[in-house]
């Protein structure tokens, strides 16, 4: 595990979308093409951003969709696939292949449709976020750390819930949706490098938890700690809490 900690969420950023696109790069060169997992929220802003600006052959990259909420209509301003059409896939050429999660067909079928095509792409790098709960995608505590499906529904608590409501995604708690379709830990835990972008100081303590507490799906995303080539992109403000201080970038 790598921690890195930037001056502000765009210098975080920065750095996390070129080290992004440095492994996308190598990917392509190896074997022709990369498989990526991007996320969502407002973790991911200043990451997608710097990866838009990133000379990449995206004619050689297929992606595949963090999570989605179940029942959540493509119009609605909280709808993830949404944001990467409209923040992401809007503005770079044209991708080998897409694979959102459509959030509004039968659920269990589109978990399988998923699974059976990121069991045929393994992943290259996959960008995630932390929750304030320490979710890894919509995975909230207690996660599900054995399960071998790539993607499962599941149930959002309401910490997670009040998060989406209070960055302004839903006007009230009642409108988050309570149920989601997300990729497994053990799916994410599969990709070769993990890029994990998370600013700000509402993340502190999830931070710690996750870096600096013993694995436990109380604290999902410190399954993180065992992956052989993940790296935590933090501000001075997601690292306050840490007692171990690492290099800036
Ligand atoms: N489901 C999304 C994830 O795709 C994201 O990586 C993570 C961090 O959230 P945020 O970026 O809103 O802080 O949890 C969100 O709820």
């Amino acid at each position: 595990m790598k921690i890195t900690i930037a001056k502000s969420p765009a210098e975080l950023g920065k750095a996390a979308g070129a080290r992004a696109a440095v492994l996308i790069r190598q990917a392509i060169t190896d074997h022709g093409k990369a498989n990526v997992i991007l996320a969502t929220g407002t973790s991911q802003f200043e990451t997608l951003n710097q990866l838009l600006h990133e000379d990449l052959d995206w004619g050689k990259v297929t992606m595949f969709h963090l999570d989605e909420y179940i029942g959540l209509p493509l119009a609605h301003p909280a709808s993830f696939r949404k944001y990467l059409q409209e923040r992401f896939l809007a503005k770079v050429p044209s991708l080998q292949a897409v694979h959102l999660i459509d959030g509004e067909v039968d659920a269990e079928a589109e978990c399988e449709r998923l699974g059976v095509l990121i069991r045929e792409h393994p992943i290259d790098v996959a960008l995630v976020g932390v929750g304030e709960n320490g979710h890894l995608a919509f995975n909230d505590p207690p996660a599900d750390f054995d399960t071998e499906r790539p993607y499962l529904i599941v149930t959002l608590d309401e910490p997670c819930r009040r998060q989406q409501m209070n960055e302004g995604w839903f006007a009230s708690l009642e409108e988050v949706p309570t149920q989601a379709i997300s990729m497994s830990v053990k799916q994410i835990m599969k990709s070769a490098h993990i890029i994990c972008s998370v600013p700000d100081a509402r993340k502190a303590q999830a931070v710690k938890n996750s870096l600096e507490q013993a694995v436990s799906n109380q604290f999902p995303a410190s399954i993180l700690q065992q992956h052989p080539s993940c790296t935590f992109f933090l501000d001075e403000s997601s690292a306050q809490l840490l007692s171990q201080k690492a290099s800036t970038p």
